[in-house]
């Protein structure tokens, strides 16, 4: 193994996997921090996918520092801490917690910290977050219901996670190239910061900064950080030249959509499905803390609503978001929604159903913790950042696509089936 990886979510994890794999790594995706004994067969890079974001920052810490261990007591000479590339956190975390944490347990004197991922619009400019054209503050990401950002100074966000000096390496040093870019580190170590927020537009610009980190032993951003990474082994002759390998069968059976996303991406392209035609049936987290709605009720009309992939979604508005989380409070809303989906993809595996899309993150980490899939092999690209994966153990195999909330075009439900065919 050359490279490690700690995924503060499901999808962040996939989303780095495809990253690694298209840059010609052999990458392996681990749900949760792997036992010791663990065979990562002849993985070059290795992926562990925590739940993690919006859990207590010491819980955070210390999953993270083990999951490290684990994948450095197999080899990893680099390790990659992956977020969102929405920076997704709260004033308490716990990108910074951990990033520190991690930075101690490797003994790393300067922590670059990079979110950008042109590819779905992220960049970075003067430690500014840019969504499209938007800053992170203005877009969708406000009315996040765990993690809003209001906030798109990354410096003042990082800031606010870690006592530790947090600089900025900009645009202006970036845009020079990676000699340029690793004298900056050099220049902010000595100057005693020990976090540099990293500006990125392009991905030449993530490539530069790939090869200017290449003898940094903790990374830590979006999956665009680790674009540039795979070259910096291929020329110290670690690596060899090779095409990602796309082959990919799916288990044949049954299919369905389940949504807990509520990011803008995820409502328009539910919105497209059933323009479309696709049967869809809204679960309501007050129905379900009410005991009206079971997952046996929505796995039952899944099951039964004829059609070749039925949807089901609590997906909703800010506002209706917000009147469920005044009623149930905000983790209460969101945990009967993650536990109802995982119980329901339980039941639908049960039921010769072995084609999932999930759309969130953390309602991804329910789904796959419940079907207690421990590990996943990457497929074909649907959308940036969203692979098809399929479940290398935990019972019958199944193909799923982990989507992030934010990610894929308006047609993705519709869309994302046509490589499994
Ligand atoms: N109608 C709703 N009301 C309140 N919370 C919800 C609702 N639907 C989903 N949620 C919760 O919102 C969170 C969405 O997070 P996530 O799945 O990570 O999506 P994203 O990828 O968009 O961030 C989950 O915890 C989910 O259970
Ligand atoms: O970096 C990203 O944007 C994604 O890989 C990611 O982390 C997904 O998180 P969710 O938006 O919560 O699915």
């Amino acid at each position: 193994m050359l490279l490690g990886a700690v995924a503060d979510d499901l999808t962040g994890a996939t989303d780095l996997a495809l990253t690694l794999s298209r840059e010609g790594m052999r990458a392996v995706q681990v749900v949760g921090v792997p036992p010791a004994d663990f065979d990562f067969g002849d993985a070059e890079a290795v992926v562990v996918a925590l739940k993690s974001r919006t859990i207590p920052a010491a819980e955070a810490v210390s999953l993270s520092l083990d999951a490290a261990r684990a994948i450095l007591s197999a080899g990893a000479e680099q390790i990659i801490f992956k977020y969102c590339s929405t920076f997704d956190s709260t004033p308490e975390g716990n990108i910074g917690p951990v990033a520190e944490a991690l930075a101690g347990l490797l003994d790393a004197p300067l922590v670059l910290a990079c979110p950008a991922f042109p590819a779905n619009g992220r960049t970075v400019y003067q430690g500014h977050l840019f969504v499209g054209s938007m800053l992170l503050s203005d877009c969708p990401m406000k009315d996040h219901p765990l993690t809003p950002m209001t906030d798109a100074n990354l410096v003042r966000v990082l800031q606010q996670q870690t006592k530790l000096p947090v600089g900025l390496i900009p645009y202006s040093v970036v845009d020079r190239g990676g000699e340029a870019i690793a004298a900056a580190f050099t220049e902010a170590e000595t100057k005693g910061d020990r976090f540099v927020i990293v500006d990125a537009v392009t991905e030449d610009h993530l490539r530069a900064i790939g090869r200017a980190a290449a003898d940094m032993k903790l990374i830590t951003g979006g999956s665009g950080i680790a674009i540039g990474l795979p070259e910096n082994f291929r020329r110290a002759g670690k690596l060899a030249t090779r095409k990602a390998d796309t082959t990919f069968a799916a288990p044949a059976g049954r299919a369905a959509i389940l949504a807990g996303s509520c990011s803008a991406a995820t409502r328009r392209q539910i919105a497209a499905a059933i323009a479309a035609g696709v049967p869809a049936l809204k679960i309501d987290p007050i129905a379900i803390a009410e005991g009206n709605t079971t997952a046996a009720g929505v796995a039952d009309w899944l099951a039964s609503a004829g059609h070749p992939h039925p949807l089901a979604y609590s997906s909703a508005d800010p506002d209706e978001v917000r009147s469920a989380q005044e009623k149930l409070g905000r983790d209460r809303a969101g945990g009967l929604v993650e536990h109802l989906l995982a119980e329901v993809a339980i039941t639908l595996r049960e039921n010769s159903f072995s084609r999932l899309i999930v759309a969130g993150g953390e309602t991804s980490g329910a789904v796959v913790n419940g079907l207690g899939v421990a590990a996943l092999r990457i497929g074909p690209e649907i959308d940036p950042g969203v692979p098809w994966t399929r479940s290398l153990d935990g019972g019958s195999p199944i193909a799923l696509a982990l989507k992030s909330g934010n990610f894929g075009a308006d047609d993705f439900f519709l869309k994302a089936w046509d490589q499994l065919k």
